[in-house]
């Protein structure tokens, strides 16, 4: 594929979408265009606390699903709460599933540091096979939920930049502009311009 054409392997519409916004941003100086399309595989996702290798491995079966040869991506999301030495970190997907918003909050009760990171870190295969890695990371603490609960964890997280917002209370270009997705992804679009894929 020589058009520039790179393809999301997520199952997860609302990645998509701020994804999307995000690459269409300040379209580039050197006039390249990139087109992003979308397979939404659900890929096995490895349990790890090594957010590279967890991206790693989604990677290597969006190459294999796809077939070699074209460039494809993924990323992994992670909610590190520094109380718990990093966890839940990757497992916070299976956290939100299982017990829900209210819950997690109310673990972090008894402690004082409420404190938490939210982690995207992209893994990117070009068109020869290499690998490439981005990753973003937006500093914050957990907070009782406050906003849509539309997207995962949105609710309960309140950066420490955002003037006491909770992500979910965010405009979405606002999020973009300071979120964990928001830094990953302008590091890749960055790698994109410069870089033949
Ligand atoms: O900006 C975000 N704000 C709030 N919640 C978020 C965000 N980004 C991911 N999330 C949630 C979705 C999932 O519960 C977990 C990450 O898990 P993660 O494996 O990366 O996502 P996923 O399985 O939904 O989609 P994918 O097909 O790309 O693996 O945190
Ligand atoms: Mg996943």
């Amino acid at each position: 594929m020589s058009n520039n054409e790179i393809v999301f392997v997520t199952g997860n519409a609302n990645k998509l979408r701020e994804v999307q916004s995000i690459l269409a941003q300040d379209a580039d100086s050197t006039n390249k265009t990139i087109r992003l399309t979308n397979e939404a595989l659900d890929l096995e996702e490895l349990q790890d606390t090594d957010l590279n290798a967890i991206a790693l491995a989604k990677g290597k079966q969006a190459v294999l699903a796809l077939g070699k040869g074209k460039p494809v991506f993924v990323e992994d999301t992670a909610l590190l709460f520094d109380e718990f030495n990093g966890l839940p970190g990757a497992y916070i997907k299976w956290f939100v599933k299982s017990m829900g918003l209210d819950k997690i909050v109310k673990i972090l009760e008894p402690f004082e540091n409420k404190n938490a990171e939210a982690v995207t870190t992209i893994c990117f295969a070009d068109s020869k096979g290499e690998y490439h890695f981005f990753q973003g990371i937006t500093k914050g603490k957990i907070v009782s939920s406050r906003g849509p609960t539309t997207f995962g964890w949105d609710s309960i997280f309140e950066p420490f930049d955002s003037h006491g917002l909770t992500y979910a209370e965010m405009a979405k270009d606002a999020k973009n502009a300071i979120s964990h997705r928001g830094k990953a992804f302008a590091q890749f679009k960055e790698y994109l311009y410069q870089n033949e894929f």
